[in-house]
């Protein structure tokens, strides 16, 4: 069975990987601080495969954590969730942000240098295509950054990119646009803490009663109904990306991939989206635009499917569907009495 070192596995899209990869009968092993995840994420883990998890508490920063992991086992490959991801909190601390997201990077690479493993899957993010004007995106646009957070993910991706010119590492860019939705036996999801960013976790707070209504940001965008374009992606087809991944490089194929659908949803067209899968109104209210959005964001997947095979199977209605029965379980308490 192959080893995989799985860092940030108990976060969102981690926990989901982690389930993914024990399904396709690898064996992994969790690395995470717990600083952006609960601790019952292991628990709820360890039912829905059935079996014990593996996990080591601890920062990709700790070097002397990492040379001592990647002793006691010997690992196929890595997958790489572990950072910080809010593009707001980047610009209040970008130092914070170039430590954990870049720094952390660098320790774990020369950590797998010294173990001689050679294999990784990086969580990269379409906004390192900066404020594109040429729709679909294909990762052969150009890049830039607009966020400190951005900054770091393009700068990952060059770190990753001049180490395989110079050592046999094989790389896995992942490019993931907007990550929604939950596992479908409502155990694990996306936890943010506080009064969320994003938009379905904020759509699905007002769907608890959790807070009043939606903000739509701007409805004067150039698109359709005036409100943004995204391309949002079911976590289930996100995590199974990564398991194709994984087996491109066991293949010796490195790549720069989108992970998306292809296909674009405004603001509007979620949250009619979200009442569907809830069954009743749900209130909106439209306001001033979010500065730093871009009107437009959204793959062209076909380099993903020419490479892995992969393409998004699931829609808007079962990423809201899986949302709402997350957030349901959760609002119900179980994860307080499992
Ligand atoms: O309360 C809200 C929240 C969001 N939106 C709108 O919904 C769209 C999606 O916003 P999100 O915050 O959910 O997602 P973003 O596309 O802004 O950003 C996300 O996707 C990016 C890549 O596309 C990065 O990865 C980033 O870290 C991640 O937060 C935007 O038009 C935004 O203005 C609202 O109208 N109201």
């Amino acid at each position: 069975m192959p080893q995989i070192l799985l860092t940030g596995g108990a976060g969102y899209i981690g926990s989901h990987t982690f389930v993914a990869l024990r399904e396709a009968g690898y064996g992994v092993t969790i690395l995470d601080d717990f600083s952006n995840a609960d601790a019952s994420v292991i628990d709820r883990l360890g039912r829905l495969t059935q079996g014990p998890v593996d996990v080591v508490e601890g920062s990709v920063l700790d070097r002397a954590l990492l040379d001592h992991t990647f002793a006691e086992k010997s690992f196929d490959g890595v997958v790489h969730f572990a950072a910080r991801k809010a593009v707001g909190e980047s610009v209040a601390k970008p130092l914070d942000y170039f430590e954990t997201n870049i720094t952390g990077l660098v320790t774990l690479a020369q950590a797998m240098r010294a173990a001689a493993v050679w294999r990784i899957v990086f969580s990269s993010t379409a906004t390192v295509y900066g404020e594109p004007e040429v729709f679909p995106l294909t990762e052969n646009l150009p890049l830039s950054h607009t966020s400190p957070y951005a900054f770091t993910k393009l700068t990952a991706e060059r770190v990753l990119e001049q180490a395989a010119a110079a050592d046999p590492f094989t790389v896995g860019v992942l490019r993931y646009f907007n990550p929604v939705g939950a596992h479908p036996s409502g155990l694990i999801g996306e936890d943010p803490r506080g009064i969320p960013d994003n938009l379905m976790p904020f759509i699905a707070k007002v769907a608890l009663g959790e807070i009043s209504e939606l903000q739509v940001f701007g409805d004067d965008y150039d698109t359709p109904d005036g409100t943004c374009w995204r391309d949002y992606i079911h976590v289930m087809d996100l995590a199974r990306a990564h398991v194709l991944s994984l087996e491109a490089l066991m293949a010796g194929r490195g790549h720069v991939l989108n992970v998306g659908t292809g296909r674009p949803v405004s603001v509007l067209e979620m949250h009619a989206a979200y009442q569907a899968a809830v069954g009743r109104d749900l209130p909106y209210r439209i306001v001033d635009r979010r500065p730093g959005d871009v009107p437009r964001l959204y793959a062209d997947p076909a380099r993903a499917r020419d490479v892995l095979g992969f393409s998004a199977e699931l829609g808007l209605s079962e990423m809201c569907a899986s949302s709402w029965n997350w957030v349901q379980a959760q609002a119900a308490g179980w994860r307080f009495n499992s």
